[in-house]
């Protein structure tokens, strides 16, 4: 099954304190969001991409595309103030495709295996979302008091791509804003009308890029991945 995927790339990069968009920030002398976009410009699978980018960016983001031959980026979409309104706005984008993908530009190093997985079951079920079993354990905490230790066995660390059927999705995005609700990721909203989001096992590695000591695992990362090779 085909997708088109909305590629939400249009944050400050706040936790980075990188003085920039982290997704410019370079590995391997290439920018993150380039290392990302590739892997779905080698898809065969991936239909399209949607890039959802802040407008005083898009002359950065035009030419690392046309520098890098990215040829699947259909459209920029303008991002929001937040993350959900930034992929509502890179949703009203889509063509009428049937299954849509929403993956954080920050997150480079998901694998086709991983994205062909995460389509099949979001064909048979509507929605599905990567994630990993949660390592440490995880505590609730009011006024610096632990106030619950929350059972492991039962915690996933849930990534991106989040896959959908559209409909479904659009359905969700519509609802939350009509109640002013905001999420921190795509599937909660259709969790929160009762609709069923399956879980699909992802890779450690899948990290996103997010604060200074993530660029020097990013690097072991891509150092292994190039090993691999
Ligand atoms: N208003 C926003 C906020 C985030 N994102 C994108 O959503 C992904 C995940 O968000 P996050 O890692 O939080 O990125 P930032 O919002 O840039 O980081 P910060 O919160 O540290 O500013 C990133 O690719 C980011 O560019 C977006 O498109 N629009
Ligand atoms: C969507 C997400 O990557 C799933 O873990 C995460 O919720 C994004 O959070 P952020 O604060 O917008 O980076």
């Amino acid at each position: 099954m085909n997708y088109q995927v909305i590629i939400p790339a249009a944050g400050q990069g706040k936790r980075m304190k990188a003085g920039k968009n982290k997704q410019f920030i370079e590995l391997n002398e290439t920018p993150i969001i380039i290392h990302t976009l590739k892997v779905f410009e080698e898809h065969t699978q991936c239909s399209g991409i949607i890039l959802v980018i802040n407008e005083a960016e898009k002359a950065d983001f035009q030419y690392l595309i046309e520098k890098f031959r990215i040829q699947k980026v259909l459209q920029f979409v303008l991002g929001g103030t937040e993350r959900q309104y930034s992929v509502y706005n890179g949703l009203k984008a889509v063509k009428d495709d049937e299954l849509v993908l929403v993956h954080d530009g920050a997150r480079p190093f998901v694998t086709q295996k991983r994205i062909e997985n995460l389509v099949e079951k979001a064909v048979d079920t509507g929605a599905a979302i990567l994630a990993v079993p949660v390592k440490d354990t995880i505590k609730k905490v009011e006024e610096g008091i632990v106030s619950e230790t929350v059972e492991r066995s039962t915690l996933w660390s849930v990534q991106t791509p989040q896959a959908f059927q559209i409909k479904l999705l659009l359905e969700a995005h519509d609802k939350a804003r009509s109640e002013g609700y905001l999420g921190t990721d795509d599937a909660s909203l259709l969790e929160r009308v009762g609709r069923p989001v399956s879980i699909v096992t992802g890779d450690y590695t899948n990290i996103k890029i997010t604060t200074p000591e993530d660029l020097y695992i990013a690097e072991a990362i891509l150092k292994r991945n190039e090993e691999k090779k």
